[in-house]
Order: C-alpha cells, then structure tokens, then sequence
C-alpha cells in the first residue's frame, strides 16, 4: 500500500487506490489528510460541473473516512438521513470514477441507491427517517442472532428537527441493541437550524454533556470535531464497543474547506446547479415576487415553511415581514397543522412546500385542514418531473392525493401570468387550495383566445375532433402539437382548465363538442386530473374515449427533467404522436 492516495480517474497527485473501505484501514495519518485533501478537490470538481450538493459533502469528509475504519460496511449497516451527504461514502465504496455522470441520466444517483452498491441502504430523500430505519435494523440483527452486526445512523442537525426523528429516539431510548447515531451537527438546514433542537444542540456543543439523549436513555460521546478523523475514529470506537443506543455528536462545518462554501451567506452552498443549467426567471421567483402584492392586499396572510424558506421563494417576503413568516423546521406535518391553527385564529396562511415533501403530511392535509375547510393555500414548488433529485424527488403524486381531498381545489398556472392570477384566486378562497408549478424556469405567456367560466381555451379550430385538457406548464407543448396536427388535417382544441381539479363543467362542455378526449399532466396518470376528467364525463352521462398522457405509475430515475418529459410522450411531439394515434380511423 503506497502511502499516498489516489482516488480512480484522479487528476490530481496520486493517492492510493480506494476501491473499497478495506483499503482504508492500513492508510498512516498523513495519507488520511491528503486523502481528506483529495476527496474535497474531488468534490469541488465533480459537483462544480455537474451540480448536486456541495457544503453538504463538504462537511462530512472526515467523518465518513473514520466511519468507514471504524465499521465494516455492508456487514454493518450505515444508514445516510436523507442521503444528500452521501457522495464521500461512494468515492470510498468504489464509485469515484462516476462523478463524471453525478445525477446524470444513466449516471451516479445523487443519494444512495441500492442498484449500485451493497454499501447503500436507503434511496429516500426525505428526512428525518434514519433513525427509523436504525430501529428497525437493529431490532431484526438481534432476532436473527446477528450479534457481531452494528448499525450506525448518520443524522444531521437539519433532520433532527423532524418528528419521526423522535418518534425512533423515543423507540430507541432504553434499548439494549448496538446502534450508532452519528450526529452530523453543522448548525444548519439551509440556513440555521431553527428551533428548541437548534438551540439545545448548540448547548450541547458547549459541552453541556447528554441533554436530551441522556434523558432519553441513550448513551453520549461528544461534541467531537467532526473534521478530526483520529477524534472522530476514537469516539466512534468507543461507541461501537458499547453495545446500546448511544449518540456520537460531531459537529462540523457545511462547505468545509471551500471559502466559497464556507462563507455563503445563504446555505454554505447547500445544493449548486450545473453551469449548464438553464437560466431565467423561474416559478419561485414569480411567486415570491407576487407574494408581496398578496402581502400588502391580505394583511392577514402569512407564510410557512419546512426549513426551505430560500429555495421556496420566501426570502423577500420574510424581509419585508418577518413577523408573517414560520420557518418550523423539516416538519411538514407540524407545519400543515400549524397553518391549520393560524386559519382558525384569522390568519390567512400560505404553506410553501416542495410537492415531493406534502406527501408527508398528508393526514395533516386532509384531517387538520380540510376537514375544517379552512383557507390554507398550499404553494407547491417542483410538482411533477424534478428531474436530478430523483425518484424520491419527483412531485408526481400531489394531483392524485388531492384530488381525493374533500373540499380541496388544485390549481396548476400554464405561465407566469396564471400563477399570479392563480395565487391571487387561492388566498382569497375561504377554502383549503393549492397552487402547484415545476422546477425551473418559467416559459413565455401562452394567451387564452377564449374563456368558458373558470376555463381558458387555448386553441380551437374549426374542426373539432379532439378536446385537448392541458395541465399547467405543458398547455404550451400542447398548444405546439395542435398546430402540427392541424396540418395533418385534425382538428384539436386546446383548454387550460387553471382549476384542474374538481373538474369544471366547461372541460365536461367543451368534451360534448368534440370526438375524443385526450388530457396531459405532469403526475402519475392513475388518479389524477384525467381521471377527474375521465369520471366527471361519466357522471354527465357522456360517452367519450379519454386518453390521459401522464407520469407512469412507477419511481422514475434521475436525469434532465426534459428528458424524462419526453420519454413519456408529454412534450409536443409525443403529445401529437399520441393524439393522432387515438383518433378513431386516423392513420397518419
Ligand atoms: C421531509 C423533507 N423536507 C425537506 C427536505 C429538503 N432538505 C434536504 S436537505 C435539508 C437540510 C438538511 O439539514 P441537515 O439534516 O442538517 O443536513 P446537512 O445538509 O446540514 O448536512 C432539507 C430541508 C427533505 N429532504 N425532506
Ligand atoms: C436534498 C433535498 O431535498 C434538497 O436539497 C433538494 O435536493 C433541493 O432541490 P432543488 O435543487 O430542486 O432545490
Ligand atoms: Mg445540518
């Protein structure tokens, strides 16, 4: 073993070959910081060109060299909350060569993923759950006599804020099981962690000894330097050699070794996008521009969020009225109920969220805030294809879970110009609503050249052979494939319902006008707005095949949200190949 290190495919000084935790174990200390070195340059680079999460992994690098010494992944099971900081443990798991493709199609998934290596465990993005799962592992180790197997949690500050995160603690306390939960303590989600854990970590990291841990039943080593690999290894040791729950606190820097990382001001360079990636004015900054003009029309109205208030487009508001914005947390569930709470003393709230994170607090939706038909708008950034993220990031299913709300209206905006109106219809709804948009940047106004009731119409020739319903940012798409099928000679109408959901009695009008019916939305197609449509025609009584153009009923990978929209038929092209191929006698 030479005493340098070189990582596969390094550009850089040599190091030694790390193809798996093994060769990590005979490395002296000089060889462990040029490692520590090189993996950071690694980083930089890598994520620098492709995108993905850099302060995250930046702030790990240490901590993960010393797990991977200490334990014997994949015997023992490391399990990553949330799995954004999981890039150092694939550069030492034998995945450094596939950095080229991070979150590329056919690439390096941007969280663990279980088709690519026994070392990875849990591909769920959403926080809060390591700990769960650490409960569970441990309890089947001890029944299937697997005495010699660890299970350890890597735990951040950020998804300790989350209630299943106490839901396992209040499980683990007391246990006799060997678990150990590697606190990774930054101080920070995005910005600093909000809240009573925020501040009692911080205490902790004073040496304030086990606090809340103790009184819990677990063991408590630290605070520990995170970026010391000898202190990291000692404590992790120890904590091994224990037996029980016991948690390990490292506290750490986010962007660690990058002055670019380390000292933004927003979220130490959390998530970077990729230089490619396209530039413009997005959907959250239109909804975060127009929040102010609510603002200043509803002063009653006032803003949520789950510890995303920057990547939510919350930040001008929370500026000008910060005593109208609620950062909780990585608590959607609380948020919602909370948001339930300020309806029923007057206010009027605003829940920004991801569409990938509602699904959590689904019973908050339905239970706390629809059952009392209170005027919570739900403002869902990233609904539909994400693309990068992943399976676990992907808005797919917000249509379906609420179209089944009772009370609930869903709106989807086609433009920049609808998400105002849009946004200025929901929170002066006395009801529960949503407004949900993609990731991105925002396309060119697409007019209405008419409007039945609540509906726009988009496109409408002569002939009138199919009724096409379009779904918020795809109305342009569908708009394109009209056109193109007008020179084949088809007629194809086009109409945005704005409020896809309950269906409108236009859509059901406009369907009486026309041959077939096609609709297309970015979600799953099972349960969403054209099976809203599909069943709406039917209760009127009118016979009509539907066809609805939609995400598949399936996790779908990452790659490039264009990409994944096309796969599945739903830009302009597949739309028209769709729509010709359903008309009755129509060959093309
Ligand atoms: C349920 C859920 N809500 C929101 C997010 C978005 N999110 C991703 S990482 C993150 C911050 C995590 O902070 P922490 O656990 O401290 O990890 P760090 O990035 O600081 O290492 C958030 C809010 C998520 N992944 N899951
Ligand atoms: C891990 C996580 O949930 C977030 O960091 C998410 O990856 C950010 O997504 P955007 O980059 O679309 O804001
Ligand atoms: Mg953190």
């Amino acid at each position: 073993m030479t005493d340098t290190t070189t990582l596969p495919g390094a550009v850089r000084s040599p190091a030694p070959r790390i193809t798996g935790p093994a060769d990590l174990r005979g490395l002296s200390r000089g060889a462990l910081d040029e490692l520590a070195r090189e993996l950071r340059a690694r980083l930089v680079e890598a994520v620098g060109r492709t995108g993905g999460h850099l302060g995250s992994n930046l702030g790990v690098v240490e901590l993960t060299v010393a797990l991977h010494r200490v334990f014997r992944s994949p015997h023992d099971r490391v399990v990553f909350d949330t799995g954004h900081q999981s890039y150092v443990h694939k550069m030492l798991t034998g995945r450094a060569d596939g950095f080229a493709d991070l979150r590329r199609e056919g690439g390096l998934s941007g969280y663990p993923s279980r088709a690519e290596s026994p070392h990875d465990l849990v591909e769920n993005s959403h926080a809060s759950t390591a700990l769960s799962y650490a409960d569970g592992l441990a309890r089947a180790a001890r029944l299937r006599g697997e005495h010699d197997r660890h299970v350890v949690a890597v735990v951040g500050d950020g998804a300790l804020t989350g209630g299943m995160a106490w839901e396992a603690l209040n499980n683990l306390g007391g246990l006799d099981h060997p678990v150990v939960v590697v606190l990774n303590d930054n101080g920070r989600s995005y910005a600093p962690t909000a809240g009573a854990v925020g501040r009692h970590l911080a205490t902790l990291r004073a040496g304030g000894g086990g606090g809340v841990f103790a009184a819990f039943g677990l063991a408590y080593l630290g605070p520990v330097d995170g970026h010391d690999v000898a202190r990291v290894e000692e404590a992790l040791a120890a904590a091994k050699a224990l037996g029980r729950p016991v948690v390990v606190h490292c506290v750490t820097e986010k962007g660690k070794g990058h002055p670019p990382a380390e000292n933004d001001p927003v979220d130490h360079l959390h998530a970077v996008s990729a230089p490619s990636a396209s530039r413009g004015p997005g959907w959250t900054s239109v909804f975060g521009r127009h929040l102010l003009v609510l603002a200043d029309r509803h002063p009653d109205l006032v803003c949520l969020t789950a510890a995303m208030p920057h990547p939510t487009g919350l930040t001008a508001f929370a500026e000008a009225f910060p005593d109208r914005v609620l950062d909780t947390g990585i608590a959607e569930q609380h948020t919602v109920t909370c948001a339930a709470g300020l309806a029923m003393g007057g206010l009027r709230p605003v829940v920004a969220v991801y569409s990938t994170f509602l699904t959590r607090a689904a019973d908050q939706v339905l239970m706390d805030v629809a059952l009392h038909r209170l005027p919570v708008t739900f403002v869902l950034d990233r609904a539909g294809v994400t693309g990068e993220d992943g399976p676990s990031h992907h808005g797919a299913w917000d249509l379906a879970l609420l179209r089944g709300v009772p009370g609930m209206r869903v709106a989807a905006p086609r433009d920049g110009a609808r998400l105002r109106e849009l946004l200025d219809e929901a929170v002066a709804d006395d009801g529960p609503t949503a407004v949900r948009f993609p990731k991105g940047v925002v396309g060119a106004d697409v007019a209405a050249v008419d409007r039945l009731g609540r509906v726009d119409v988009l496109h409408r020739p002569s002939r009138r052979d199919v009724l096409l319903v379009t779904v918020g940012g795809l109305a342009s798409d569908g708009v394109a494939a009209a056109v193109a099928l007008a020179g084949e000679g088809i007629g194809v109408t086009v109409c945005d319902p704005r409020w896809v959901t309950p269906v409108d009695p236009a859509v059901v009008a406009l369907a009486a006008e026309h041959r077939v019916v096609v609709c297309v939305e970015d979600g799953v197609r099972g349960g969403g707005v054209g099976e809203a449509v599909a069943g709406a025609l039917r209760e009127a009584g009118l016979s009509r095949r539907i066809r609805v153009l939609g995400l598949p009923g399936d996790f779908l990978p990452h790659g490039s949200r264009a990409d994944i929209l096309r796969m599945h038929d739903l830009d302009a092209a597949g739309i028209a190949r769709t729509v010709a191929r359903f008309l009755p006698g129509w060959t093309s």
